[in-house]
């Protein structure tokens, strides 16, 4: 059902785009099949990465990547997300990439999201992903429990100690009573907090949506 959503965003793409490129596991099979489109019809396309992962994934598939600097307002960002309620909000950052997928995102002219049918809820209801200066941490944690929120420090048993993102920092995953997206965003605003998951549906232009009979597109 992701390669079904996969396959949809890539009608959208068109010759001497400039794409941001979200993480996740539904973007790394747009990545591959974007990357056979651009040889087979041999496109003039950008991308600009969110993460390592993606990074290398899009240099083996043979796409060429750019930055903000030489590009600050992509074509189009596509990317997965962890949850999407019926309003089009969104919760990411479930491989921690967060942060520079806001900045993608909300740089893009058009934002669209892939996911499988599974990612589509009532409401927001998962722990919400945080990136956090190590600096920051314990008063972070303080602040956030004096506001009734829950911080977990996310961990790997790969590794030993906090899960470090991709910026450098500690992502911990915050539960929240209820994930009230306008209180989120008042809520998460203190210092040492870098970004948070939650994406309001105003960023959102469209979400695909992968299911087992085809792709269906939800618009606002
Ligand atoms: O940090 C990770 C990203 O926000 C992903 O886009 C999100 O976790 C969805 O990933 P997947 O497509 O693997 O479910």
């Amino acid at each position: 059902m992701k390669e079904i959503a996969a396959e949809k965003a890539l009608e959208f793409v068109e010759n001497g785009m400039i794409l941001g490129l979200g993480s996740g596991s539904t973007v790394r099979i747009f990545v591959e099949k974007l990357g056979e489109l651009v040889r087979k019809e041999r496109l003039k396309v950008e991308v600009i990465p969110t993460s390592y992962d993606t990074e290398i994934l899009a240099v083996k598939n043979g796409l060429k990547v750019s930055s903000l600097l030489e590009h600050p307002e992509p074509d189009l960002c596509v990317d997965g997300a962890d949850q999407v309620d019926r309003k089009l909000n969104l919760i990411k950052g479930g491989g921690g990439a967060l942060t520079r997928e806001k900045i993608v995102a909300e740089a893009s002219k058009k934002f669209y999201v892939v996911v499988d049918e599974s990612k589509l809820v009532e409401r927001l209801n998962m722990a919400i992903p945080v990136e956090i200066l190590p600096f920051a941490y314990g008063f972070v944690e303080r602040r956030l429990k004096e506001l009734g929120y829950n911080c977990n420090l996310r961990t790997s048993v790969r590794k030993l100690g906090p899960v470090i993102s991709d910026n450098g920092n500690y992502i911990a995953d915050v539960e929240a009573k209820e994930v009230d997206v306008e209180k989120i965003e008042r809520d998460f605003r203190v210092p040492g907090i870098i970004e948070h998951g939650v994406f309001p549906s105003e960023m959102v232009d469209l979400v695909i949506v992968g299911r087992r009979d085809g792709a269906e597109i939800i618009r606002k």
